[in-house]
């Protein structure tokens, strides 16, 4: 018998890019990355702005490539902010959409993925679902010590490209995610390094404006107390500040720009300055690797290394000569998240999983 074939559209808003994948079954018809350049989006002045702009983007190019949409029978968008969840597949509902729109969790690209699954989906009459979104929580007790009584960390990172890749090394290695210790860093945008134990991701940093290495455009960790200093030095508003630690931080804020093959044709070019902080972030990528196999207590199956900077020859060098001791180093370049985007909707339409409800707000009364 005919297997039924379902065709999924699944979309991806990062902090850089819009991707976007139109799937048979298993089966990549089209991807595509459409660039967005930093100054076209910092014309919008919230995350949720930028919709209409990504929206038509989107369906200029889905005409352009020759995708009637009409065909499609769900659409599957990178689920963003919303409040800490278990992985999995989850149906776009009224509650996640009010949570995507306001950023319960704060501002980032993704935070457009459900509403765009939901704008493009609900016109046609299909089911919009989103899968692993960034604030799948997994974090042992003991990770959520900040070490300042008022503050707790949080899981916020590219939860769906960790958990794909690791899976996928994981099947390559003859195990499940379940039997193995890996580490994974996903380079893109942002920076995220997953300490990932036995299917669970014990410890990550949040990438999004918290902490760790500094990437394309965030600043990641930096001095707390010099921070405080800035903000009250009565020079700056709040959304300056956010904007110059995230989108304006980490390259962007040294060498203006969040592109790194740009960073590698600067130091090709002998441009000195260029060629540190290009190596200070591969530096601090390393140290987060080894604060993570701290984490593991020194049982690494793997360091997994991932996203677009893991394109990056030298970048990726510097990095594995630093931390290659602990552990095989694997490089993933790029992002698996569209495949698994397709993967998570396939599930539920197949019937082999059922959708996952988001949760409506509790109300309290007074
Ligand atoms: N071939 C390459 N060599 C080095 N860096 C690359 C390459 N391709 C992409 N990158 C860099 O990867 C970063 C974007 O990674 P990506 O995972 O696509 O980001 P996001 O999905 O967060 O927008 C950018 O800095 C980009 O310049
Ligand atoms: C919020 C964590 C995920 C993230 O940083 O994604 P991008 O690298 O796509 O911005």
């Amino acid at each position: 018998m005919q297997e039924h074939s379902f065709r999924i559209l699944v979309i991806n808003p990062g902090s850089t890019s819009t991707k976007i994948g139109v799937f048979d079954n298993e089966r990549s018809i089209l991807e595509k990355t459409i660039r967005h350049d930093t100054e076209a989006l910092r014309a919008y002045k919230k995350i949720i702005d930028q919709y209409e702009f990504r929206k038509q983007m989107i369906l200029e190019t889905l005409d352009h490539e020759g995708i009637n949409i009409s065909k499609l029978d769900a659409v599957c968008g990178r689920g963003g902010l919303l409040r800490p969840i278990e992985g999995g597949t989850y149906a776009v509902n009224e509650a996640m959409l009010q949570d995507l729109k306001r950023g319960y969790s704060g501002q980032h690209a993704s935070n457009l993925g459900g509403i765009l699954a939901h704008e493009i989906a609900s016109a046609l009459n299909i089911p919009a679902f989103i899968v692993d979104p960034v604030v799948v929580d997994e974090l042992d007790p003991i990770a959520r010590i900040s070490g300042f009584s008022l503050i707790e960390r949080r899981s916020i990172f590219h939860a769906l490209n960790q958990k794909a890749v690791a899976r996928r090394v994981a099947k390559q290695m003859g195990k499940t995610y379940e039997e193995v210790n890996f580490i994974v860093a996903h380079m893109g945008g942002g920076i995220t390094v997953g300490a990932h134990k036995q299917g669970r991701v014990v410890d990550v940093n949040n990438g999004l404006d918290g902490e760790g290495p500094f990437s394309p455009e965030r600043a990641g960790t930096v001095p707390a107390g010099d921070l405080v200093s800035l903000c009250f030095s009565g020079e700056y508003y709040r959304e300056e500040i956010m904007r110059m630690l995230v989108g304006g931080g980490g390259l962007v804020g040294y060498l203006g720009t969040n592109d790194a093959v740009k960073v590698e044709k600067m130091i090709e070019n002998g441009d000195e300055k260029a060629k540190l902080i290009y190596s200070a972030m591969a530096y601090q990528v390393a140290k987060e690797i080894g604060a993570a196999s701290a984490v593991l207590s020194g049982k690494v199956d793997a360091i997994i290394l991932t996203g677009g900077l893991a394109y990056g020859k030298q970048f990726v060098k510097e990095i594995a000569d630093r931390v290659q001791w602990i552990a095989d180093v694997i490089v993933q370049p790029g992002e698996n998240e569209l495949q698994a985007l397709a993967e998570g909707a396939l599930r539920v339409l197949r019937g082999e999983e059922e959708a996952k409800q988001y949760p409506q707000a509790v109300k309290t009364t007074v």
